[in-house]
């Protein structure tokens, strides 16, 4: 377990203090994915160097297992961190080695046999797809291909736990949601704490289950991802969660003054049963999506819809009685708003 206990971190400047983290209380459970996020400038990556003491907190505490990591010496800390290892945006892999050699890295700095160190290293290859190259150096690879190598070397300690500062941030939507697939997958095998440092709210959506929400260097919300998702309380984690005010935009362009129009508002309705559909299915009411904002989370859908009713009032009636007897679903009208 993680415990960060009121950490702060003042960077000292000549023309004066950056206070970067305020008084930081976080519990990072084991066998978690928990996301940080925030805004550029939040102190995400102030915090994620805290933790392994990259950088020392000016005032506060991080415990990891029990040990507080600022009374380690040198010595102390240098073992201690191949319990807890990162993973950056820019890979950080050594161009003048091969990918066997980037893995074998740590083992080497660890004392381990080189023979030992090369067989777990072809080991760590096959576990993140790239058997095929160990002796590939890191300019013959695509950015995913860099990003999984720098996997393997990060999981070449065995370590409890992965910090990943922003791992997906250079990476297309595609490579980005193959190396979340990989870091998900190595926490359920290998029961890895994994820390996922973020601006994205799709990362946490896709791979965290609690969040701490970043904002100005003070955490403004933390929970279940669901949580945050469903009811965020802070402007910072209104705007993370849903930019657009978590409603669908009236675009009034999109319909005459005449039609009606309700704002459905989806709160943990299961996206099981897609509403529109199983309008249609069910009533034979066709209804017309004029604009939607909204995810699913875990199965559960969030966020709303504005929905064009048809001109028979009889049947947009029976549609909106259809659409508020939803679990999850509430049905305002916005017809001459
Ligand atoms: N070494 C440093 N010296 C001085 N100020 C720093 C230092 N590192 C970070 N800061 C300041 O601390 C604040 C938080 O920065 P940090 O890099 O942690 O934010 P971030 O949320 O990771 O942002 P980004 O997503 O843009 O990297 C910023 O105001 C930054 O300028």
């Amino acid at each position: 377990m993680i415990e960060i206990k009121h950490l702060s971190k003042t960077f000292q400047m000549k023309d004066g203090a950056v206070n970067a983290l305020k008084d930081i209380n976080l519990t990072i459970p084991d066998g978690s994915i928990y996301g940080i996020i925030g805004m550029s400038g939040a102190g995400k990556s102030t915090l994620v160097r805290c933790i392994n003491l990259l950088e020392r907190p000016t005032e506060g505490s991080v415990v990891i297992d029990g040990t507080a990591m600022e009374t380690l010496n040198a010595a102390q800390l240098r073992e201690r961190r191949r319990d807890i290892t990162m993973i950056f945006q820019q890979f950080n892999l050594l161009m003048q080695r091969s990918c066997l050699k980037n893995i074998c890295f740590p083992m080497e700095l660890a004392g381990v046999k080189k023979a030992d160190a090369e067989k777990r290293a072809r080991e760590l290859l096959e576990v993140v797809g790239l058997p095929d190259k160990a002796n590939a150096y890191p300019a013959q690879l695509s950015g995913g291909q860099k990003q999984r190598i720098a996997i393997a070397r990060a999981l070449a300690t065995d370590p409890k736990v992965l910090l990943c500062d922003e791992a997906t941030s250079a990476l297309d939507p595609n490579t980005t949601h193959a190396i979340l697939t990989l870091i998900k997958d190595i926490n359920k095998k290998l029961g890895i704490t994994v820390v996922v440092i973020t601006h994205q709210m799709s990362v946490v959506e896709e791979i965290c289950d609690h969040v701490a929400i970043l904002d100005g260097g003070v955490v403004v919300e933390e929970g279940s991802v669901q949580e945050i998702f469903s009811n965020p309380k802070t402007p910072a984690a209104k705007r993370l969660v849903a930019p657009n005010g978590g409603s669908a935009a009236r675009d009034l362009s999109s319909f005459a003054p005449d039609d009606h129009v309700v704002r459905v508002t989806f709160n943990g309705s299961s996206t099981a049963k897609p509403l529109v559909a199983s309008l249609a299915a069910e009533k034979g009411i066709l209804v017309s999506v004029l604009s939607a904002d909204t995810r699913d989370l875990s199965g559960q859908c969030y966020g709303s819809m504005l929905l064009k009713l048809p001109t028979d009032v009889e049947q947009a009636k029976q549609a909106a009685a259809y659409m508020r007897a939803q679990p999850g679903i509430t049905v305002e009208e916005v017809t001459g708003e």
